[in-house]
């Protein structure tokens, strides 16, 4: 099932496009990064990609066809495609967590003992059942986001938009972040995702868009998309750690940290 953007453009107000003939495919890596400066429109593509808005002009693709804006069609849409929201407030409704992660699968008519086991596999994978019984406004932000992580994952959707997944969590709070990224995507899952963390980006994603100004303008694998410092500082980004210390120390180019402490023997003789 692919997911896709052709000659998506979009205006919140008339005659102000603040996407501009977007073409991306989601579908061909396992994990997508979208990265670009703040305003450049990585919330408002991920909220078309849900079906929340409407492309001016263009269209959002689900299996290579134009999604259908009727309610019956996005309720189907929204099976296959979840948004985890920067901030986890907008899609918090309840005061308890177990009836807010159960909301939108009431709401498409699962049965209650599916609710409940899709709730406890959602909770174990986000470690969220030690808090589970507390009332939601009594949760730390990072508790939070992981109640909202929770509420997509039941959904058990092909896609999973993650909107800034580790904005305002602390170091324990990314790591568990980027390790539960990899489980979702080992469960066959195709994750999308946007951060300003340019060093988690450049570790967990297996390609990356970077836009500027509601436009697309680079796109590859990182290791290829993060090598033109000049380009990579002119669209207000920075080089992530690892293509820093290739470049200014000639280091070999390495893609994660582990791989760079298995072969530091290899950076001693280059120094
Ligand atoms: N509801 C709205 N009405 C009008 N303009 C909006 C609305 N939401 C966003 N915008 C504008 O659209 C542009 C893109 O905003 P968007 O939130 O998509 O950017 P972003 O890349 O996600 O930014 P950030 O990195 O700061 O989260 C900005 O210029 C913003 O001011």
């Amino acid at each position: 099932m692919t997911l896709s953007v052709s000659s998506m453009s979009f205006a919140y107000e008339k005659d102000e496009r603040v996407l501009r003939n977007l073409n991306m495919d989601f579908s061909t890596h396992p994990v997508i990064g979208v990265v670009g400066a703040n305003g450049c429109g990585k919330s408002t593509l991920f909220k078309l990609l849900l079906g929340l808005h409407t492309p001016t002009e263009g269209s959002v693709n689900w299996s290579q066809q134009p999604i259908d804006y009727s309610k019956k069609a996005l309720i189907e849409h929204r099976k296959n495609v979840t948004l985890l929201f920067q901030e986890p407030d907008q899609q918090i409704f309840y005061t308890d967590v177990y009836n807010d992660i159960a909301f939108s699968l009431r709401n498409l008519g699962v049965a209650e003992h599916e609710i409940e086991q899709r709730i406890q596999r959602a909770l174990e994978l986000v470690d969220g059942k030690s808090f589970s019984h507390k009332p939601i406004q009594y949760l730390s932000y990072g508790q939070k986001k992981r109640v909202a992580l929770a509420g997509s994952l039941v959904m058990d959707s092909d896609y999973l938009l993650l909107d800034e997944p580790t904005a305002g969590l602390d170091p324990n709070g990314t790591k568990q972040m980027k390790a539960l990224i990899r489980s979702i995507s080992d469960l066959g899952k195709n994750v999308v995702m946007s951060s300003h963390d340019i060093n988690l980006i450049y570790d967990v994603c297996d390609y990356v868009y970077v836009m500027s100004q509601g436009e697309m303008v680079s796109q590859g694998e990182p290791q290829n998309v993060f090598l033109d410092k000049h380009f990579i500082e002119q669209v207000g980004l920075e080089q992530p750690w690892l293509v820093k210390m290739h470049q200014e120390f000639g280091m070999p180019l390495f893609r994660h940290e582990h791989e760079m402490v298995a072969g530091s023997s290899l950076i001693k003789e280059s120094i």
